[in-house]
């Protein structure tokens, strides 16, 4: 099958890894530069001690793609302009969004490919440069159809074990719970310059994290609270020597996906008319953060 990936980082080189064994695989990056090192040099995953090099061919994504199945893999803050300006550009039958947070839905409706699906990422994986990624964490990547039939996604039935696909049925429950994952923890982490583990083994640190989740949970009148408040837990505890993607972020200077999370958060509260001061507090300093590095960068 022909695949394009549209994002080199950390999510998109890591899929493209796993699927360039066995179909036709082409990144389109945003920089020239990026996509010269990955024809030249191939692209490298490292998973525990091993260290794989593939051959793939990239593009930068300036022209018209057209492809059986694309996989979008930029940040939220960059697929707002892809999806307002660009979209015509990408031609293919099926599509997936690989975002965390919730801010692409409201897009989805000007999206014209016949099916649509959304996926969470939950597997750990870090960019070390234009041609390599690490895959610091095996995990799986949940979808679900948004618009047309699951079984223009059928491929993803037989992929590499070490990245599996998991289908579930409620697209809406899979984003929201993994919204709830990032909201607890990336936020907190990223003001705090705390790894994941700190907000459970330090006890302050995890009621001000149950405290956000309550208020949040009520703004989406959450159901299995008790369920998924003991899985972010879990998050924290297996991910304890992580820092979240959005303290890398702080720490390195780089806008944040905080508008996606929290400020998704906060509209949602606002339209519904549920107070939600600990959000708005919280996504101010978060905020004042991200704008603080991004001057100084
Ligand atoms: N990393 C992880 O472990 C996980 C990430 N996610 C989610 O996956 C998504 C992607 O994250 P991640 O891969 O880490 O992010 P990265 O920042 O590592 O990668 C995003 C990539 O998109 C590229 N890009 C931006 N704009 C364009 C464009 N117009 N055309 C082509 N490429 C473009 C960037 O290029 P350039 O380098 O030139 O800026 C960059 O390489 C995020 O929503 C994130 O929350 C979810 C779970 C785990
Ligand atoms: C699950 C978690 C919090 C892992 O660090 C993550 O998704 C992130 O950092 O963005």
């Amino acid at each position: 099958m022909r695949i394009g990936i549209v994002g080199g980082g950390a999510v998109g080189l890591l899929t493209a890894a796993y699927f360039c064994g066995d179909h036709d695989v082409t990144i389109y990056t945003r920089r020239n530069e990026q996509a010269e090192k990955l024809c030249t040099h191939g692209l490298t995953v490292i998973c525990g001690n091993e260290r794989t090099t593939h051959r793939v061919h990239a593009e930068p994504f300036v022209r018209e793609i057209e492809e059986e199945m694309l996989f979008i893999a930029v940040k939220q803050y960059d697929l707002a302009n892809i999806l307002q300006t660009r979209i015509h550009m990408l031609q293919a039958n099926a599509i997936m969004f690989l975002q965390n947070g919730m801010g692409h839905v409201s897009y989805l409706p000007h999206v014209p490919h016949h099916h649509i699906a959304l996926a969470v990422v939950e597997h750990g994986a870090l960019k070390i440069d234009d041609t390599t990624v690490s895959h610091t964490g095996v995990g799986q990547t949940k979808w679900s159809v948004w618009r047309g039939e699951k079984e223009a996604f059928s491929f993803l039935s037989s992929t590499n074990n070490r990245f599996p696909f998991q289908y579930v049925d409620d697209w809406e429950a899979m984003l929201l719970e993994k919204l709830m994952v990032n909201v607890a923890i990336n936020p907190l982490t990223a003001l705090l310059r705390v790894p994941n583990g700190m907000l459970v083994t330090h006890e302050p640190y995890r009621q001000a994290m149950k405290q956000l989740f309550q208020e949040v949970a009520s703004v989406f009148q959450l159901e299995q609270r008790e369920r998924i408040w003991k899985h972010i837990e879990t998050v924290c505890r297996q991910t304890a020597a992580n820092r979240s993607s959005m303290l890398r972020d702080i720490e390195s200077g780089r806008k944040t996906e905080l508008d996606a999370i929290l400020r998704y958060v906060i509209e949602r509260a606002n339209e519904r008319g549920v107070p939600a001061p600990i959000s708005t507090f919280l996504y101010a300093l978060v905020k004042g953060k991200q704008l603080e590095g991004e001057k100084e960068r």
